[in-house]
């Protein structure tokens, strides 16, 4: 699913109201239409038990004056015809209210409910704690920080306990940097009701506090435009990660899926290495081999009878590196810490390799002390940093925005993937777009989660997935088998073999996506 900047969502828009052809005002009833829907289903759940009654709902509904304010006009009409309490809120942000917005609070008006006008800090009424604020103030035409009455209204509903639905975009908020903008200007929203598609910065670690759960409804805006519009982000769905997805011939053997080559694992970080190859083992290669210091390949050999064990030379650490020859796809770092002789082995895995390499963990803090070996990593080599070792390779420590920037701009000039893990992980291209992803959960910030990546991501190398693919799948299907998991644990007790005890599930899931 594409993520587009609120300018071309506005094009979208405008295209829809020629192609459709739709009149805005009709667009706008369309999409009120829509969050009404979603309030009616979910109200029940989203007032305090002390109110279960429908008659003691309320529904306080704050509007600016442009085409956000005229889809909350709309929503308030809508629910006062369905007989729900409302109290309906105009802040004055502007002296030049949109036409639609005008129109809608025209037949608002033929109801009898007055409207509270908010035109300077007197006016700004005292907001319930257990109602349910609609946020109507700004949307995508947010065009400076909050400022003035906007944003004195903003920081007072922040004041209130009672949850908050933002239609669209949480007031204030930007769509993609949100650096120059001042936090408390933007509402702390609970659940966001957004049109046709998300915006970037719902998906930015800094936005936490202002981003709660995030609705898409789908208004309808003109496929022939959402197709053929360039979008430098996506948002990963099932469907689409179920696209990825190869099906298995009858008559394919275990040579069809490929040999993976994982290099993990050191003295006190074994663990390690059995994490990573028993994901890669889960996730389609045909054959694995270990490579691992003798004094761990009892440790594999117990924890795996299908691995192969290939023995370093150095009984406790990655020293000396294999003949590549006989491997489609390799994994190298977690666990391998960062010996003089690791060192120097990794940098001859660089110089020899001639397949893309999948580097995590130690890989990348060494290879963020050798800066130069990148643009020797093989084309299509996939890097999994998390935003720690992400900051060690970027040379600083960044915004989640302006990682996403530096991302795509190391992919760019080096020809290689990079997957920033966290919540809502990221993944870059060389050509420069980006994956989001949409599976995980809080219980996988724990040890050991990132060597399970590695290992899926090098298991679906071996078995001829593409580089892109390889590492999009993989960060899907992490995440989702994160998830499947939390289904017989809970967040603090969630572990990364639980994960790879449900790859199978996850995999499976992608035929329900
Ligand atoms: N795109 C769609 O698919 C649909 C969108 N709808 C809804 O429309 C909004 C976008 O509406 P728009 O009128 O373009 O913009 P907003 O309502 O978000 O805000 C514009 C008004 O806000 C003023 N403004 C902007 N920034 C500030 C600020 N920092 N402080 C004060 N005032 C501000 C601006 O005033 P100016 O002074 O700049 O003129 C405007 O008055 C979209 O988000 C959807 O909710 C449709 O209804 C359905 C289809
Ligand atoms: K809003």
């Amino acid at each position: 699913m594409k993520i587009l900047s609120a300018e071309k969502i506005r094009e979208a828009d405008a295209y829809t109201i020629k192609h459709e052809p739709i009149k805005s005002i009709d667009l706008m009833e369309r999409a009120a239409g829509l969050c009404f829907d979603w309030l009616y289903a979910a109200a029940p759940k989203l007032f305090p038990d002390s109110i279960s009654e429908e008659k003691d709902w309320v529904f306080y509904i704050v509007c600016g004056t442009g085409n956000n304010g005229g889809d909350g006009l709309v929503l308030a009409r809508l629910l006062q015809r369905n007989g729900y309490n409302t109290e309906v809120a105009v802040v004055h942000v502007s002296d030049k209210p949109s036409k639609d917005f005008t129109a809608s609070l025209d037949k608002l008006g033929k109801g009898k409910k007055s409207v509270i006008e908010i035109k300077k800090t007197a006016d700004i009424p005292d907001f319930p704690d257990n109602a349910i604020i609609i946020d109507a103030i700004f949307g995508t035409g947010l065009n400076r920080p909050s400022e003035g009455i906007g944003r004195e209204v903003i920081e007072k509903i922040n004041q209130s306990k009672s949850t908050k639905v933002s239609i669209d975009m949480p007031s204030g908020l930007f769509d993609c940097d949100n650096a120059k903008n001042d936090p408390k200007g933007i509402v702390r929203s609970n659940h966001i009701l957004t049109f046709q598609l998300p915006k970037l910065s719902f998906f930015l670690s800094e936005n936490e506090a202002m981003v709660g759960a995030v609705h898409i409804l789908d208004i309808g805006l003109h496929p022939d435009f959402l197709k053929n519009i360039d979008a430098t982000f996506h948002y990963l769905t099932g469907s689409e990660a179920a696209e990825m997805r190869k099906v298995r011939g009858t008559y394919s053997h275990k040579g069809t899926y490929g040999h993976a080559l994982i290099i993990a694992g050191a003295e006190g970080k074994w663990g390690a290495a059995v994490l990573a190859s028993k994901a890669c083992l889960r996730s389609g290669a045909g054959l694995v081999t270990t490579h691992i210091g003798t004094q761990g390949a009892d440790i594999l050999h117990n924890a795996m009878p299908e691995l192969m064990i290939q023995h370093d030379k150095a009984g406790t650490h990655f020293s000396n590196l294999p003949d590549l020859s006989d491997y489609d796809a390799i994994g190298v770092g977690p666990g391998i810490g960062k010996s003089d002789d690791t060192v120097r082995a990794l940098k001859l895995l660089i110089q020899e390799a001639k397949v893309p390499l999948v580097l995590d963990a130690d890989a990348l803090n060494i290879l963020a002390d050798n800066l130069t070996w990148m643009a020797f990593l093989p084309k299509g080599s996939i890097l999994t940093p998390h935003p720690g070792e992400f900051s060690r390779l970027a040379g600083s420590k960044l915004s989640h925005f302006e990682s996403i920037e530096k991302q795509r701009e190391i992919s760019q000039k080096n020809g290689i993937y990079i997957l920033l893990k966290g919540a809502n992980s990221s993944l870059s291209f060389p050509d420069g777009r980006v994956l989001i992803n949409s599976t995980g959960n809080p219980g996988m910030a724990s040890g050991g989660m990132g060597d399970t990546l590695t290992g899926i991501i090098t298991g679906l190398l071996a078995a001829q997935y593409k580089p892109l693919e390889a590492a999009a799948l993989a960060m899907f299907v992490h995440g989702r088998a994160g998830d499947l998991a939390l289904k017989n644990q809970s967040v603090e007790s969630l572990v990364a073999s639980d994960l790879i005890d449900n790859l199978g599930k996850a995999f499976e899931s992608l035929s329900h996506d």
